[in-house]
């Protein structure tokens, strides 16, 4: 197997050149060792259109053999023989006496290289100075919004024809890309093709950037998709066709439409955009009746049809199901339906969190009690009906029938989003569960999604303090932590979607909802907690649904430590300055409540992606030297340019997320379109950032 992974591109407009490699199969077991046995197969899963990389003996029977660390490295691999051959080799083995060897041996002769179907692709009207960064008054950070402008450069890719499998000598193979007919931006690192939710981030960036083609080609990439499948899968690949993701195409032909006056492609659009939501009523939608109020909703939820471990994290499903520590074996049918349940939980987007488990624990047996399809979540249910307002916005008077159409039903869905999920007692928006017939009480970033696409309570609208309510949870955050918002305040399940992870979309979502919130709601300041209490106190009652001393504690770094920080009551808001917060920017006079969120969440967000870049070995020419080889070590950066890295922490702005089933990746799409769009909107707002040293356990 040749070296391991390197993406190598050349900045600029010339065509990118691209190396790409394989990884490194490193097995952990000894060559010699005889694979261990295996539980039963799963059924085979109709909507898994291939022989070699859907659910059966060799997919199983690769990943019990663990050559690589992540088990979707072999899923990307394309075969360099027919699907009748490698069929026919792999069937030599006797799988009682098949060793470690044979498999590395197999794969090594009858697979090529992952991502090999892919190609780097110049981007033809890139501006490398765009007019937004114009928006930026500091020299620093504006020079950084024009780094991560020309990450784009690195994260572009099309198909390459040339690769594809009919094109290889000897004639056919087998490879689960879904060979697409334009540009496209990746997420980057294991995310090679493109994906369904990450693309709405990256299309606010690729805006701002005045990539237009780009975005255009992505939507069309979309609209091919939704004709071939009649869905836009989670993504581009085929063991992604049993799922979608957060449906989010409307909202980007909307804001294509908006940015570029661009409405020639509303003529293919519109009816591929009714054809999407007609998928969403027909398949993931059902009637619900609230306890409330008796009131009937035709709401949805992620619910997918599988009953095996999904292809691109096979052994992690496999050994979430057949777990070894489980003294009693899951039965054929509890299987299944944890496999349906671990597809949802993909299909939320949100792979895996506390907020979808029955029980939430650390690892496998928190995974074990997922209940995804049980649930109607906040978040689906606000974007499909912002998705339907659009729609008719779109249609404008060119058809009045459709349009009313779809305003009715966004009524319905506004209804029962506010009866089913809304507490108003609260002032958040919780999922609503159908196994308990309730609204949970697990307080989630998914609680800023309503206000974000347009759905204001009443109680919202009542006053300034039920509007600041609303957002007190990012004010405390600002003040309590180091980093960003966080995903929810549970950090005892190890799970990516948990604390202490935040996500570059939901410090874009909620600057968004702020920016929602009426101006004459915001006239006010901040308030301020009493002398004897913190910003904790500021939040509605029960809204958290944890005591203060119950939240995750914020370890105190260099001068916190010495100045009298507390976990709890005024000392625990250790980030609190007169008028703003540590990496909040500057306090302005007269500045309302509203504008001083944005204005924080922007720089500490702005704060997390230079700092832990900086941390990771980015510098600028003039401006910002790269740290020493002492400093880089610490970080295992020696060699590296900086990472702009998919999820960060509410602990800190220097360096990644952690968790979940997969190492944290960089490159990385979500990140840098939000990044760009915080430039554009906040630019005169934005200050530069103390980025804390670095320490060993950083
Ligand atoms: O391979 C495991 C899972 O990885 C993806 O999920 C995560 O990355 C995506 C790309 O950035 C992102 O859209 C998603 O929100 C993340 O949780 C993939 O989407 C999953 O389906 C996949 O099983």
């Amino acid at each position: 197997v040749p070296a391991a992974t390197t993406t190598s591109v050349t900045p600029g407009t010339a065509v990118p050149s691209l190396t790409l490699s394989t990884s490194v199969a490193s097995p952990s077991a000894s060559l010699s060792a005889i694979l261990p046995p295996q539980a039963p197969l799963p059924p085979t899963q109709p909507w898994c259109i291939g022989q070699i990389f859907c659910a059966g003996s060799l997919l199983q029977t690769v990943n019990i053999a663990q050559l690589w660390s992540d088990p979707k490295t072999f899923v990307d691999k394309p075969t360099s023989k027919s699907s009748q051959q490698v069929l026919a080799d792999f069937n030599t083995f006797n799988l009682s006496t098949v060793t470690e060897d044979d498999m590395l041996n197999f794969v090594d002769t009858d697979f090529l290289g992952e991502g090999l179907e892919l190609e780097a692709v110049a981007l033809p009207n890139f501006n490398p100075n765009p007019a937004f960064l114009n928006n930026v008054t500091d020299p620093l950070l504006k020079a950084f919004a024009q780094t991560v402008h020309g990450y784009w450069t690195q994260l572009a890719r099309n198909t390459n024809q040339s690769a594809l499998c009919a094109e290889y000598p000897g004639g056919e193979c087998e490879s689960t890309l879904i060979p697409l007919n334009h540009t496209f931006v990746i997420p980057g690192g294991r995310f090679r093709e493109q994906y369904y939710w990450d693309s709405y981030w990256i299309i606010q960036g690729l805006l701002q950037s005045e990539l237009y083609d780009t975005v255009n080609a992505t939507l069309q990439n979309f609209m091919d998709e939704i004709e071939d499948f009649g869905f836009i899968p989670n993504g581009g690949r085929i063991y992604y066709l049993d799922r979608s993701q957060p449906p989010l195409f409307i909202h980007m032909v909307y804001d294509y439409v908006n940015v570029t006056g661009d409405t020639s492609v509303l003529q293919r659009a519109l009816p591929l955009a009714e054809a999407e939501l007609a998928w969403w009523a027909n398949n993931r939608t059902l009637e619900v009746t609230s306890p409330y109020t008796s009131q009937t909703y035709m709401m949805s939820h992620y619910a997918v049809n599988n009953s095996a471990p999904r292809p691109e994290s096979y052994l992690t499903d496999y050994l979430t199901v057949h777990d070894p520590t489980l003294t009693t074996p899951l039965t054929d049918a509890q299987a299944a339906d944890l496999y349906s349940e671990l597809a949802s939980g993909a299909e939320t987007g949100w792979d895996y969190s506390s907020r979808f488990e029955a029980v939430p624990q650390l690892g496998n047996p928190g995974l074990r009690t997922l209940n995804v399809k049980n649930h109607i979540p906040v978040c689906l249910n606000s974007i499909l009906y912002k998705a339907r307002v659009l729609l008719a916005d779109l249609y404008g008077t060119s058809n009045e029938t459709a349009a009313n159409t779809h305003r009715q039903v966004a009524a319905g869905i506004r209804a029962g989003i506010i009866d089913l999920l809304w507490n108003p007692d609260k002032l958040a928006f919780y999922d609503f569960n159908l196994t308990s017939n309730a609204r949970n009480d697990i307080f989630t970033a998914a609680t800023f999604y309503p206000v974000w696409n347009g759905i204001i309570p009443d109680e919202v609208l009542a006053s300034q303090s039920n509007a600041f309510g609303y957002f007190a949870s990012v004010n405390m955050v600002m003040n309590k932590y180091n980093g960003t918002v966080p995903v929810t305040f549970i950090d005892w399940t190890g799970l990516q979607w948990d604390a202490p992870n935040s996500w570059p979309p939901h410090q874009y979502i909620i600057m968004q909802a702020l920016r929602s919130i009426p101006s004459n709601l915001t006239t006010n300041g901040l308030p301020v907690p009493s002398s004897s209490q913190s910003t904790y106190d500021l939040v509605p009652a029960g809204q958290l649904n944890f005591t203060e001393a119950q939240l995750p504690g914020q370890p105190f770094r260099g001068a916190q430590a010495n100045e009298n920080a507390t976990a709890t009551g005024p000392g625990a808001d250790i980030n609190k300055l007169d008028g703003t917060v540590v990496n909040g920017g500057n306090a302005t006079s007269g500045e309302g409540w509203r504008d001083t969120l944005q204005r924080e969440v922007a720089n500490r967000y702005y704060t997390s992606t230079l700092c832990s870049w900086h941390a990771t070995g980015g510098s600028i020419a003039g401006l910002l030297p790269q740290l020493p080889a002492s400093q880089l070590n610490l970080t295992d950066s020696i060699n590296n340019t900086g990472n702009m890295y998919e999820k960060f922490s509410n602990l800190n702005v220097d360096s990644s997320g952690s968790g979940g089933e997969y190492t944290v990746q960089a490159g990385f799409g979500w990140t840098n379109g939000v990044l760009l769009w915080v430039a554009s909107t906040y630019g005169e707002q934005l200050v530069a950032p103390q980025c804390p040293e670095l320490v060993a356990s950083a």
